[in-house]
């Protein structure tokens, strides 16, 4: 019945309004591990190992609800046979988060993020406006400016079946999310990199206080809220308390490293009890 009513792409929407709004109700947050550490490790031997799959696997093993990774087109950690390899591995376990820039084109060996989500069908694809050469990410999309050059990635990819989070600055307004609402975003994912800075200087306040706003504005749209970017053990605990309906943490650099001490498996389990 729903299938004759509805096409394809206002089913996805039916489907995705319905996930959000459990996830908005639910205290659930997510955890999504970032695997580019592993790779750079890998790569810096240029052999197979540690591999990215033993890694996938061991977090899923330890509870995690996805992984996340994020190719870059100078291909310094994950490489497009890893985003393939990770596609079959993970299929029908956790969900898969694909991040990345949408208008970066296909370079080398680099096929461009949009030709990987053709391919791979990730849960969700994270856009994120990074300039090449970028040593990590550092800021989110200019929505209002953006969204004419957004709306036909955005409509693909529903197509495909992706979800789509936009990685944001904590600075964004009620309108601007309503903006990306009606072109098919169903999250924004809130760039945590300020808010990790201040925290480690003693004084999260307003930047705790940024996101809160920015989390409420997003979900006031109908927007779920993931967040990331160095958020580690330390930082995540205050984090996740202030954010009511927190959907996903995407988290790599720390828990790579924590792991180093304590173990993978050991780290992501720390994790989840802080997210419980
Ligand atoms: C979008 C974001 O914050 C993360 O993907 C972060 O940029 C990790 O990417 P790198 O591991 O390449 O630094
Ligand atoms: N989206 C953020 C992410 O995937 C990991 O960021 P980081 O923990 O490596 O800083």
């Amino acid at each position: 019945m729903i299938g004759a009513l509805f096409s394809a792409t206002q089913r996805y929407r039916i489907r995705s309004a319905v996930a959000t709004a459990t996830c908005i109700d639910s205290a659930m947050t997510l955890l999504s591990v970032n695997l580019n550490k592993i790779a750079v490790l890998r790569n810096s031997r240029g052999d197979t190992e540690p591999d990215i799959c033993q890694a996938a696997r061991t977090c899923i093993e330890a509870g995690c609800g996805g992984i996340t990774v994020h190719p870059r087109p100078d291909l310094r950690h994950v490489r497009p046979d890893d985003v393939r390899a990770l596609s079959t591995l993970l299929r029908g376990r956790v969900e898969y988060n694909i991040e990345g820039n949408p208008f970066a084109g296909p370079r080398g060996a680099y096929p461009g993020l949009l030709a990987l989500a053709r391919e791979v069908r990730p849960t969700q694809v994270t856009l994120v406006p990074d300039s090449d050469g970028q040593i990590t990410s550092d800021h989110g999309f200019d929505i209002l400016r953006d969204i004419e050059r957004l709306r036909p990635l955005v409509a693909e990819l529903c197509e495909l079946g992706c979800r789509v989070s936009l990685f944001v600055d904590a600075d964004n307004t009620t309108r601007a999310f309503e903006q990306a609402a009606a072109i098919g975003v169903q999250r924004i994912e809130i760039y945590t990199g300020p808010y990790a800075r201040a925290f480690a200087e003693d004084a999260p306040g307003l930047a705790l206080e940024a996101c809160v706003t920015t989390a409420r504005c997003a979900q006031q749209a109908g927007l779920a809220v993931n967040a990331g970017h160095d958020l580690s053990q330390k930082n995540l605990g205050t984090f996740k308390a202030a954010i009511p309906g927190l959907a996903e943490v995407s988290i790599g650099h720390a828990l790579i490293g924590e792991a180093l001490y304590e173990g993978l498996a050991v780290t992501v389990r720390n994790y989840l009890q802080i997210l419980r």
